[in-house]
């Protein structure tokens, strides 16, 4: 019998130290180290191929990895805290011929919960979630998006404290993802730890308040949303009347305008002496817009044009399957 390592780590549901492995060689994950508070929904955010499944998997102890260590629930043993943890892999599948709610209730009694409390949630959470009509289809009788959101229901139906999803939204319809976002909203309201990896920088923008970028095995960035975003300055568009004026100081000088409008990244001395000098000056502001730069902006600052464009081409392609 293995014995297993408990630590003391109630903020963090999960820790990682300098995990690595390889598959024939070559490194899939190389040297990630994660820290995820409890209660929290956090993104790994990358493109296809990046290392966010083969994460994952370590996570859970699904794999084991070639080096470092890694602690679930605060055990370096996940898989002994298995009843606690809902995760839906990235090969979805069911079994077709059992009803929806069977489905859900034998995926339940697999991580410890009793068959009939299982159908009963089932049922319920059908309920809940507008399948009611569908509880007693067979699976192969459910449209994808319909089988996929029972999967879903059977990875939480015995109610985890930790729920690791792999690419939760892919295959989904904008109606289906939108419900998806609000069942997740709704664990995390419940004290629930929600863990996803995604390709889409919206869902991770919109969902996460801290986040992995995943590029080539490494992690470049983990952290909150906010501080990517904040790695680059706002970017200021302004139409102008005049063309000069003693407001002209307030603009970098390697900024040229186009017809009067002018565009620049906001001096680190930021918004109000910008402001002040312009109306003073007597710019003649005829519109001013300061933009943050959103998640994807930051996410190719981070890990780079090829990242994000292949990112984007995985978006765009799963766009046109789906
Ligand atoms: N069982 C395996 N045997 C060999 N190579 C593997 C195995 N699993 C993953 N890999 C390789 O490890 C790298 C990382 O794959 P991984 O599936 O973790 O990426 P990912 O970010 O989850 O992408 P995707 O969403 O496409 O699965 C890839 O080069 C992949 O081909």
């Amino acid at each position: 019998m293995t014995s297993s390592v408990q630590v003391n780590i109630p903020e963090n549901a999960i820790e990682a130290h300098n995990i690595v492995k390889r598959f024939d060689g070559e490194l899939a994950v190389d040297g990630i180290d994660l820290k995820i508070k409890k209660g929290s929904i956090f993104g790994i955010l990358g493109p296809n191929g990046a290392g966010k499944t083969t994460t994952l998997r370590m996570l859970l102890g699904i794999i084991d990895p070639d080096e470092g260590e890694r602690f679930l629930l605060g055990s370096d043993d996940p898989i002994s805290k298995a009843h606690q943890v809902g995760y839906l892999p990235e090969e979805r599948g069911l079994y077709q011929s059992m009803k929806a709610y069977d489905a859900i209730a034998f995926m339940g009694a697999l991580r410890g919960l009793p068959l009939a409390e299982g159908r009963k949630r089932g049922r319920q959470m059908m309920e809940n979630h507008g399948l009611g009509d569908a509880i007693d289809k067979q699976i192969r009788q459910l449209s994808k998006g319909m089988a996929q959101t029972v999967q879903l229901l059977g990875t939480i139906v015995h109610e985890p404290d930790l729920i690791i999803l792999d690419e939760p939204f892919s295959g989904l319809d904008a109606l289906n993802q939108g419900k998806l976002e609000r069942l997740i909203r709704g664990q995390a309201d419940k004290g629930v730890t929600v863990i996803f990896s995604t390709h889409v920088i919206a869902h991770a923008e919109r969902l996460c308040e801290e986040i992995a970028i995943v590029a080539n095995g490494k992690i470049p960035f983990t952290g909150k949303v906010s501080t990517a975003r904040d790695r680059l300055r706002p970017q200021v568009h302004l139409e102008t009347r005049d063309l000069d004026g003693p407001w002209r100081s307030a603009i970098p000088t390697d900024c040229q305008p186009l017809g009067h409008n002018w565009h620049f990244t906001l001096p680190e001395s930021g918004v109000e002496p910008l402001l002040r000098a312009l109306i003073e000056g007597d710019a003649g502001i005829q519109s001013l817009s300061i933009e943050r730069p959103g998640l994807h902006d930051a996410f190719v600052h981070i890990a780079g044009e090829a990242v994000a464009k292949k990112m984007d081409e995985d978006t765009a392609m799963e766009g046109e399957a789906a």
